[in-house]
Protein backbone atom coordinates (compact mmCIF):
# COMPACT_ATOMS: atom_id res chain seq x y z
CA UNK A 1 0.00 0.00 0.00
CA UNK A 2 1.46 3.59 -1.30
CA UNK A 3 1.44 5.81 1.67
CA UNK A 4 0.52 9.17 1.06
CA UNK A 5 1.28 11.36 4.11
CA UNK A 6 4.31 10.25 6.91
CA UNK A 7 4.47 12.32 9.82
CA UNK A 8 7.26 11.56 12.48
CA UNK A 9 7.85 13.74 15.94
CA UNK A 10 5.63 16.37 14.44
CA UNK A 11 5.44 19.56 16.78
CA UNK A 12 3.76 22.93 16.41
CA UNK A 13 4.23 24.79 19.56
CA UNK A 14 2.57 28.70 19.94
CA UNK A 15 4.94 30.06 22.87
CA UNK A 16 4.01 28.01 25.60
CA UNK A 17 0.84 26.49 23.96
CA UNK A 18 1.90 22.88 22.31
CA UNK A 19 -0.87 22.82 19.48
CA UNK A 20 0.55 19.70 18.05
CA UNK A 21 3.19 17.54 20.35
CA UNK A 22 5.22 14.75 18.91
CA UNK A 23 2.67 13.08 16.55
CA UNK A 24 3.21 10.80 14.34
CA UNK A 25 1.56 8.29 11.54
CA UNK A 26 0.79 7.50 8.17
CA UNK A 27 -2.15 8.40 5.83
CA UNK A 28 -1.87 5.64 2.89
CA UNK A 29 -3.78 5.65 -0.42
CA UNK A 30 -7.05 4.76 -0.85
CA UNK A 31 -8.82 4.97 2.29
CA UNK A 32 -11.06 7.17 4.49
CA UNK A 33 -9.60 8.51 7.21
CA UNK A 34 -11.51 10.17 10.45
CA UNK A 35 -9.22 13.14 12.55
CA UNK A 36 -11.31 13.12 15.39
CA UNK A 37 -10.58 15.02 18.90
CA UNK A 38 -11.86 18.01 20.93
CA UNK A 39 -12.04 21.47 20.26
CA UNK A 40 -8.75 22.57 20.64
CA UNK A 41 -7.17 19.61 20.08
CA UNK A 42 -5.01 20.03 17.19
CA UNK A 43 -6.63 19.12 14.12
CA UNK A 44 -6.95 21.69 12.50
CA UNK A 45 -3.16 22.60 12.94
CA UNK A 46 -2.30 19.56 11.28
CA UNK A 47 -4.11 20.13 8.51
CA UNK A 48 -2.25 23.24 8.04
CA UNK A 49 0.80 21.83 8.60
CA UNK A 50 -0.27 18.69 6.00
CA UNK A 51 -1.68 22.00 3.45
CA UNK A 52 1.61 23.88 4.32
CA UNK A 53 -0.38 26.83 5.33
CA UNK A 54 1.60 26.73 8.48
CA UNK A 55 5.28 25.79 8.94
CA UNK A 56 6.24 23.34 11.52
CA UNK A 57 7.62 23.93 15.18
CA UNK A 58 9.74 20.05 14.84
CA UNK A 59 9.86 17.17 13.12
CA UNK A 60 9.44 15.32 9.80
CA UNK A 61 6.19 15.81 7.57
CA UNK A 62 6.41 14.00 3.94
CA UNK A 63 3.13 14.17 1.65
CA UNK A 64 3.37 12.47 -1.64
CA UNK A 65 6.83 11.89 -0.24
CA UNK A 66 8.15 15.43 -0.12
CA UNK A 67 7.79 18.51 2.30
CA UNK A 68 4.75 20.55 1.37
CA UNK A 69 5.58 23.72 2.07
CA UNK A 70 6.22 25.80 -1.36
CA UNK A 71 5.79 22.53 -3.24
CA UNK A 72 3.05 22.52 -5.64
CA UNK A 73 3.74 19.30 -7.05
CA UNK A 74 2.69 18.24 -3.87
CA UNK A 75 0.11 20.90 -3.30
CA UNK A 76 -1.23 20.46 -6.34
CA UNK A 77 -2.60 16.82 -5.28
CA UNK A 78 -4.31 18.43 -1.98
CA UNK A 79 -7.84 19.98 -1.84
CA UNK A 80 -7.91 21.57 1.59
CA UNK A 81 -11.92 22.40 2.26
CA UNK A 82 -12.28 24.25 5.74
CA UNK A 83 -15.09 25.99 7.17
CA UNK A 84 -14.21 28.98 7.14
CA UNK A 85 -12.70 29.68 2.97
CA UNK A 86 -12.84 33.24 1.78
CA UNK A 87 -13.81 34.13 -1.78
CA UNK A 88 -13.06 37.51 -3.53
CA UNK A 89 -16.41 39.81 -3.15
CA UNK A 90 -17.22 39.20 -6.65
CA UNK A 91 -17.57 35.97 -7.01
CA UNK A 92 -20.40 33.74 -7.77
CA UNK A 93 -21.23 30.12 -7.41
CA UNK A 94 -20.37 29.61 -10.99
CA UNK A 95 -16.62 31.84 -10.55
CA UNK A 96 -15.65 29.34 -7.68
CA UNK A 97 -16.30 25.87 -10.33
CA UNK A 98 -14.86 27.84 -13.25
CA UNK A 99 -11.63 28.46 -11.05
CA UNK A 100 -11.17 24.64 -9.98
CA UNK A 101 -9.10 23.30 -12.76
CA UNK A 102 -6.72 25.77 -12.21
CA UNK A 103 -5.85 24.24 -8.89
CA UNK A 104 -7.36 20.78 -9.39
CA UNK A 105 -5.90 18.79 -12.23
CA UNK A 106 -8.77 15.65 -12.12
CA UNK A 107 -11.42 18.24 -11.53
CA UNK A 108 -14.62 17.31 -13.42
CA UNK A 109 -16.92 20.02 -13.78
CA UNK A 110 -20.00 17.44 -14.82
CA UNK A 111 -20.04 15.87 -11.50
CA UNK A 112 -19.60 19.38 -10.30
CA UNK A 113 -23.13 21.37 -12.25
CA UNK A 114 -24.63 17.50 -10.89
CA UNK A 115 -23.71 18.10 -7.13
CA UNK A 116 -24.48 21.79 -7.33
CA UNK A 117 -28.14 20.42 -8.59
CA UNK A 118 -27.95 18.04 -5.89
CA UNK A 119 -27.64 20.58 -2.98
CA UNK A 120 -29.36 23.05 -5.14
CA UNK A 121 -26.94 25.60 -5.08
CA UNK A 122 -28.12 28.88 -7.24
CA UNK A 123 -25.05 29.14 -9.37
CA UNK A 124 -25.32 32.37 -10.28
CA UNK A 125 -26.12 34.00 -6.88
CA UNK A 126 -23.11 35.70 -5.17
CA UNK A 127 -21.11 34.03 -2.48
CA UNK A 128 -21.45 36.60 -0.35
CA UNK A 129 -25.04 36.37 -0.37
CA UNK A 130 -25.41 32.73 0.15
CA UNK A 131 -26.58 31.04 3.15
CA UNK A 132 -24.13 29.38 5.71
CA UNK A 133 -25.18 26.29 4.58
CA UNK A 134 -25.20 26.91 1.03
CA UNK A 135 -21.74 28.09 1.43
CA UNK A 136 -20.69 24.41 3.14
CA UNK A 137 -21.56 23.28 0.25
CA UNK A 138 -20.20 25.09 -2.26
CA UNK A 139 -16.97 23.53 -0.14
CA UNK A 140 -17.99 20.14 -0.04
CA UNK A 141 -18.80 20.35 -3.86
CA UNK A 142 -15.50 21.96 -4.64
CA UNK A 143 -13.81 18.89 -2.33
CA UNK A 144 -15.91 15.93 -3.76
CA UNK A 145 -15.22 17.29 -8.35
CA UNK A 146 -11.78 18.17 -6.84
CA UNK A 147 -11.15 14.19 -6.86
CA UNK A 148 -8.06 15.38 -5.11
CA UNK A 149 -5.48 12.32 -4.48
CA UNK A 150 -5.56 13.93 -1.04
CA UNK A 151 -8.90 15.65 0.10
CA UNK A 152 -9.28 17.05 3.41
CA UNK A 153 -12.50 18.11 5.08
CA UNK A 154 -12.01 20.16 8.40
CA UNK A 155 -15.85 20.02 9.53
CA UNK A 156 -17.22 21.17 6.46
CA UNK A 157 -20.86 21.03 7.36
CA UNK A 158 -21.30 23.78 9.30
CA UNK A 159 -25.08 24.95 8.62
CA UNK A 160 -26.02 22.50 6.74
CA UNK A 161 -29.29 20.45 7.36
CA UNK A 162 -29.71 16.72 7.65
CA UNK A 163 -30.74 16.26 4.30
CA UNK A 164 -27.48 18.08 2.83
CA UNK A 165 -25.26 16.33 5.40
CA UNK A 166 -26.69 12.77 4.30
CA UNK A 167 -26.12 13.73 0.77
CA UNK A 168 -22.72 14.85 1.30
CA UNK A 169 -22.30 11.32 2.63
CA UNK A 170 -23.77 9.75 0.40
CA UNK A 171 -22.01 11.37 -2.73
CA UNK A 172 -19.06 10.66 -0.91
CA UNK A 173 -18.98 7.15 -0.87
CA UNK A 174 -20.54 6.89 -4.10
CA UNK A 175 -17.53 8.89 -6.10
CA UNK A 176 -15.00 7.44 -3.53
CA UNK A 177 -16.19 3.80 -4.83
CA UNK A 178 -15.61 4.61 -9.02
CA UNK A 179 -12.48 6.86 -7.59
CA UNK A 180 -10.29 5.86 -4.66
CA UNK A 181 -8.41 8.39 -3.18
CA UNK A 182 -7.19 9.37 0.52
CA UNK A 183 -9.68 11.27 1.98
CA UNK A 184 -9.65 13.01 5.85
CA UNK A 185 -12.66 14.01 7.41
CA UNK A 186 -12.55 16.34 10.53
CA UNK A 187 -15.54 16.70 12.51
CA UNK A 188 -17.46 16.44 15.67
CA UNK A 189 -20.21 14.60 14.16
CA UNK A 190 -18.51 11.36 15.04
CA UNK A 191 -22.11 8.97 14.85
CA UNK A 192 -22.92 10.27 11.47
CA UNK A 193 -19.39 9.36 9.91
CA UNK A 194 -18.40 6.45 11.58
CA UNK A 195 -19.58 4.04 9.38
CA UNK A 196 -17.93 6.13 6.23
CA UNK A 197 -14.41 5.97 8.58
CA UNK A 198 -11.99 2.91 7.34
CA UNK A 199 -9.13 4.48 10.13
CA UNK A 200 -9.56 6.44 12.85
CA UNK A 201 -7.10 8.98 14.22
CA UNK A 202 -8.01 10.16 17.78
CA UNK A 203 -6.05 13.62 18.95
CA UNK A 204 -6.46 15.48 22.45
CA UNK A 205 -4.54 18.05 23.63
CA UNK A 206 -2.17 17.74 21.03
CA UNK A 207 -0.96 14.39 21.13
CA UNK A 208 -2.53 11.45 19.36
CA UNK A 209 -4.45 9.05 21.41
CA UNK A 210 -5.56 6.50 19.18
CA UNK A 211 -4.80 5.11 15.63
CA UNK A 212 -6.46 2.38 14.41
CA UNK A 213 -8.65 0.68 11.66
CA UNK A 214 -12.35 1.89 12.26
CA UNK A 215 -12.79 -2.63 11.76
CA UNK A 216 -11.00 -3.00 14.63
CA UNK A 217 -12.33 -0.38 16.84
CA UNK A 218 -16.00 -1.50 15.85
CA UNK A 219 -16.71 -4.29 18.74
CA UNK A 220 -13.47 -3.73 20.29
CA UNK A 221 -15.02 -1.87 23.42
CA UNK A 222 -17.95 -3.31 25.55
CA UNK A 223 -19.77 -1.29 28.18
CA UNK A 224 -20.28 -3.49 31.16
CA UNK A 225 -23.43 -2.07 33.94
CA UNK A 226 -23.92 -4.20 37.18
CA UNK A 227 -23.32 -3.86 41.12
CA UNK A 228 -20.50 -2.47 41.88
CA UNK A 229 -18.88 -5.45 44.86
CA UNK A 230 -20.04 -7.82 41.04
CA UNK A 231 -17.84 -5.92 38.69
CA UNK A 232 -15.19 -4.34 40.45
CA UNK A 233 -13.58 -8.27 39.96
CA UNK A 234 -14.41 -8.41 36.40
CA UNK A 235 -12.95 -5.50 35.66
CA UNK A 236 -9.80 -6.52 37.00
CA UNK A 237 -6.77 -7.00 34.56
CA UNK A 238 -8.90 -4.83 31.70
CA UNK A 239 -8.19 -1.58 29.60
CA UNK A 240 -10.90 0.57 31.46
CA UNK A 241 -11.21 4.22 29.90
CA UNK A 242 -14.61 5.19 31.55
CA UNK A 243 -16.74 4.71 34.68
CA UNK A 244 -20.01 5.72 35.50
CA UNK A 245 -21.01 4.89 39.82
CA UNK A 246 -24.86 5.14 39.58
CA UNK A 247 -26.31 4.21 42.97
CA UNK A 248 -24.88 0.99 43.87
CA UNK A 249 -24.15 0.12 40.22
CA UNK A 250 -21.44 0.72 37.96
CA UNK A 251 -21.27 1.29 34.09
CA UNK A 252 -17.49 0.94 32.86
CA UNK A 253 -16.42 0.78 29.20
CA UNK A 254 -13.58 -1.58 28.68
CA UNK A 255 -11.55 -1.39 25.58
CA UNK A 256 -10.52 -4.88 23.60
CA UNK A 257 -12.72 -7.59 22.39
CA UNK A 258 -13.99 -9.82 25.51
CA UNK A 259 -13.17 -13.64 25.26
CA UNK A 260 -16.37 -16.20 25.13
CA UNK A 261 -14.97 -16.93 28.91
CA UNK A 262 -15.64 -13.42 29.98
CA UNK A 263 -18.77 -13.42 28.68
CA UNK A 264 -19.79 -16.35 30.44
CA UNK A 265 -18.43 -15.17 33.80
CA UNK A 266 -20.41 -11.81 33.44
CA UNK A 267 -23.60 -13.47 32.53
CA UNK A 268 -22.75 -15.52 36.50
CA UNK A 269 -22.04 -12.22 37.73
CA UNK A 270 -25.56 -10.38 36.45
CA UNK A 271 -23.73 -8.04 34.86
CA UNK A 272 -25.15 -6.43 31.01
CA UNK A 273 -22.91 -6.31 28.53
CA UNK A 274 -23.41 -3.58 25.55
CA UNK A 275 -21.84 -1.89 22.81
CA UNK A 276 -19.81 1.17 22.45
CA UNK A 277 -19.85 3.62 19.40
CA UNK A 278 -17.20 5.60 18.64
CA UNK A 279 -18.41 8.55 19.55
CA UNK A 280 -18.76 7.09 23.00
CA UNK A 281 -15.45 5.88 22.56
CA UNK A 282 -13.72 9.38 21.77
CA UNK A 283 -16.00 10.99 24.24
CA UNK A 284 -14.44 8.83 27.02
CA UNK A 285 -11.19 8.57 26.07
CA UNK A 286 -11.11 12.62 25.65
CA UNK A 287 -13.38 13.54 28.29
CA UNK A 288 -11.88 14.71 31.75
CA UNK A 289 -13.46 11.81 33.13
CA UNK A 290 -11.02 9.97 30.59
CA UNK A 291 -7.84 7.90 31.86
CA UNK A 292 -6.80 6.69 28.67
CA UNK A 293 -3.46 7.77 28.60
CA UNK A 294 -3.41 5.78 32.16
CA UNK A 295 -4.69 2.52 30.22
CA UNK A 296 -2.44 3.34 27.37
CA UNK A 297 0.83 2.88 29.21
N1 LIG B 1 -2.12 31.02 15.62
C1 LIG B 1 -2.23 30.52 16.86
N2 LIG B 1 -1.68 31.15 17.91
C2 LIG B 1 -1.77 30.64 19.17
N3 LIG B 1 -2.41 29.50 19.47
C3 LIG B 1 -2.98 28.83 18.46
C4 LIG B 1 -2.93 29.30 17.10
N4 LIG B 1 -3.58 28.39 16.32
C5 LIG B 1 -4.02 27.42 17.16
N5 LIG B 1 -3.67 27.68 18.42
C6 LIG B 1 -3.96 26.85 19.61
O1 LIG B 1 -3.58 25.52 19.30
C7 LIG B 1 -4.50 24.58 19.87
C8 LIG B 1 -5.00 23.67 18.79
O2 LIG B 1 -5.87 24.39 17.94
P1 LIG B 1 -6.56 23.73 16.66
O3 LIG B 1 -7.25 24.83 15.91
O4 LIG B 1 -5.57 22.94 15.91
O5 LIG B 1 -7.64 22.76 17.34
P2 LIG B 1 -8.79 21.89 16.68
O6 LIG B 1 -8.60 20.48 17.14
O7 LIG B 1 -8.84 22.10 15.20
O8 LIG B 1 -10.08 22.49 17.37
P3 LIG B 1 -11.62 22.68 16.83
O9 LIG B 1 -12.24 21.33 16.84
O10 LIG B 1 -12.20 23.58 17.86
O11 LIG B 1 -11.53 23.30 15.46
C9 LIG B 1 -5.56 25.41 20.57
O12 LIG B 1 -5.20 25.52 21.93
C10 LIG B 1 -5.46 26.75 19.89
O13 LIG B 1 -5.85 27.81 20.75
Amino acid sequence: MTTIVEINGLSKHYGNVKAVDNVSFKLEEGKIYGLLGRNGAGKTTIMHMLTAQIFKTSGELKVFGEEPIENEKVLNRICFIKESQKYPDAFRVKDVLNVCPLFFPNWDREFALALVEDFRLPLKRRMKKLSRGMLSAVGIVVGLASRAPLTIFDEPYLGLDAVSRNLFYDKLLEDYGEYPRTIVLSTHLIDEVSQLLEHVLVIDAGKLLLNEEAETLRGNASNIVGAAAQIEPFLSGKKVIHRAPFGGLLSATVLGRLSEQDRKRAAELGLEIGPVSLQQMVVHMTGSNGNYEEVAK
